[in-house]
């Protein structure tokens, strides 16, 4: 009877070591991430990468940078293993191949929703793009944040120039003067959408690029015609400053993930006036919030804006038809 129980513990603590060792194991780099425990409903836990589940396709300039490094921070993420968070596969770097592609995900993250920001898939050219996309994942979501087009325009010329012109707000003034009215001649050359569509598609990485960008309405069809609502989400770049945690309610809903961005986390940094992430049991170690660099030098002149709002105006009142919403931009 003795020889019995004993022979029955070494079972039941056999038993226990193969059930313990079988588990994965959380604690090496997971500890800090218990959420992390469940599987999302987009990868099984063998997965060990592929193609994204889920892009950010834009709008440059429109805050898709703080939005990954907020969403990268609750480790429920797998992104490129770059220094960006962009591959721009589907246009510069298309040659390279898909297994190029999928080597950029290759890290052992099988719970993780796979995501890569490259933001000017929205406006660039092949038009193609977004079924190239779908032919890699056919279960492929896509997020686009549009934003004040004006705003926007201002925010990639600074970004393209601001390290060596000084007078940043006047060199804008004469490339509005410029090339707003090019652009605006060019379009009216076209004889229907379809052609203003191609021509401005064609611009997409010239030097009106920071103008084009913004004629979401050009841009949006093929997307839509690709993609319905429950694969494409598109926000308001104004909320991610506003009212960030609107945007990532949304963004936890559409991905169908657990809820670990909340409104109680956030914090209005008074040096910046931008929200930024607190740490909590959730998100233990946020990033930090990075200083706007289009806000802080001289703000283009009233008259430039004027010009930029005559411009944009029939563009963005077509987009507003299609989108049954109306944006607050002037
Ligand atoms: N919390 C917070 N912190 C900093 N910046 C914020 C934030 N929320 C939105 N924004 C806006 O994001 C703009 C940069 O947008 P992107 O990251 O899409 O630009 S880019 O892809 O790097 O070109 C950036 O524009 P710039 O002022 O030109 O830097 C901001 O207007």
């Amino acid at each position: 009877m003795k020889r019995l129980r004993k022979l029955l513990l070494l079972n039941v603590i056999g038993i226990v070591l193969i059930i313990y060792n079988t588990i994965p194991d959380y604690r090496t780099n997971r500890n800090t991430f218990p959420h992390l425990q469940s599987t999302t409903p987009f990868r099984d836990s063998t997965d060990k990468g592929g193609f994204p589940d889920v892009i950010v396709i834009g709008v440059e300039g429109c805050g898709n940078t703080v939005m990954m490094n907020f969403l990268n921070a609750t480790g429920y993420f797998q992104v490129p293993n770059r220094t960006t968070y962009s591959s721009d596969f589907f246009t510069g770097n298309w040659e390279r191949g898909e297994e190029w592609y999928r080597s950029l995900f290759t890290q052992e993250n099988g719970q993780r929703i796979t995501i890569e920001n490259s933001p000017h898939y929205f406006y660039a050219y092949p038009p193609t793009i977004p079924q190239k996309m779908l032919t890699l994942n056919p279960n492929m979501k896509v997020i686009l944040q549009l934003c004040d087009p004006i705003q926007r325009a201002f925010s990639c010329y600074v970004h393209n120039h601001k390290h060596y012109t000084p007078n940043i707000a006047g060199a804008f003034a004469e490339y509005a003067r410029v090339h707003l009215l090019q652009l605006q001649g060019e379009l009216n050359t076209k004889i229907d959408f379809h052609h203003q569509e191609r021509h401005v598609l064609s611009k997409w990485n010239s030097r009106n690029r920071c103008i084009q960008a913004g004629l979401y309405v050009y841009h949006l069809e093929r997307w839509q015609k690709s993609f319905n609502h429950s694969r494409m989400l598109i926000l308001d770049g104004d909320d991610m400053i506003r009212e960030p945690w609107t945007s990532y309610a949304k963004i936890q809903d559409f991905l169908e993930m657990p809820k670990l961005i909340h409104k109680e986390d956030w914090v209005l940094n008074n040096k910046t006036g931008q929200y930024c992430l607190k740490p909590s049991s959730r998100i233990p170690k946020p990033p930090l919030c990075v200083q706007p660099k289009s806000t802080d030098i001289q703000q283009p002149k009233e008259e430039i804006i004027s010009a930029f709002t005559t411009f944009y105006k029939p563009y963005n009142e077509e987009l507003f038809k299609i989108l049954g919403y109306r944006y607050p931009w002037q």
